[in-house]
């Protein structure tokens, strides 16, 4: 189980963003979240994937509670959640090729060999041999995307954190995208979180759907 409990969390103003927070992400289990914009999603997404540190509260990862975020998050639970963001060209280094892209989480940790783990994370996410060699400014979002899920998928995350991951991406990206996040969670069991504003895609992709009132509050 990913959870949260009672988090609260903001930026400077001293306002909080997240107001005693509780969510639950089962292995297995794809959770979806909906809510209006500017309600705390992606707040909520930065504070469960380790890259911010909630005001108060605890982030539990398999019952384990997190004692330290960003750089001081350790390296087991870090590398425990994956994530995949809505902007792919924000979330990659331009310089890198597609396959370097996906490699880098796999560099730092000597339990893969990495073309070997490379090609076939490629394979699952639907890219090609010759996409790989390209640079961000030579794909599309869409293939971009798919780099940023294969990098999110290549250390075997128990958890997957989708924040607005197809919201810039065309229907057919979105199916298959969706595709592989679904059939990977059923083979591996890991734990989803899917936000997204699109219902209808949330109600299909989803086991069960979290929704928030502006307030931060569950319906
Ligand atoms: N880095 C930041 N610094 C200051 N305020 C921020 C920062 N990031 C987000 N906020 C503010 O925190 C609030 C929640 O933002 P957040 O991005 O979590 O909402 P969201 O529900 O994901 O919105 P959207 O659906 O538009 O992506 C907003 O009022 C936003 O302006």
């Amino acid at each position: 189980m990913l959870s949260g409990t009672g988090l609260v969390a903001g930026y400077r103003s001293g306002v909080p963003v997240l107001s005693e927070v509780d969510i639950q992400i089962a292995r297995g289990e794809v959770v979806g979240l909906a809510g209006p914009s500017g309600c705390g999603k992606s707040t909520l997404a930065r504070v469960l994937t380790l890259l911010m540190a909630p005001w108060a509260g605890q982030v539990s990862v398999d019952g384990e509670p997190v004692r330290g975020f960003r750089h001081a998050a350790p390296r087991a639970q870090r590398t425990a959640i994956g994530v995949v963001f809505q902007q792919p060209r924000l979330s990659v280094d331009p310089r890198f090729t597609l396959h370097q892209i996906v490699a880098e989480p796999l560099r730092a940790n000597r339990k893969h060999p990495v073309d070997e783990r490379v090609a076939e994370l490629t394979d699952q996410v639907g890219l090609t041999a010759e996409l790989l060699r390209r640079r961000p400014h030579e794909v599309s979002d869409g293939q971009l995307q798919r780099a940023c899920l294969a990098r999110a998928l290549a250390l075997e995350p128990r958890y997957l954190v989708c924040d607005e991951m197809t919201a810039m991406l065309d229907a057919s990206t979105t199916a298959a995208l969706v595709g592989v996040v679904a059939d990977h969670s059923n083979s591996t069991g890991t734990g989803v979180l899917a936000i997204s504003h699109d219902e209808p895609l949330l109600s299909v992709w989803a086991d069960r759907v979290v929704r928030w009132q502006p307030t931060g509050e569950e319906q």
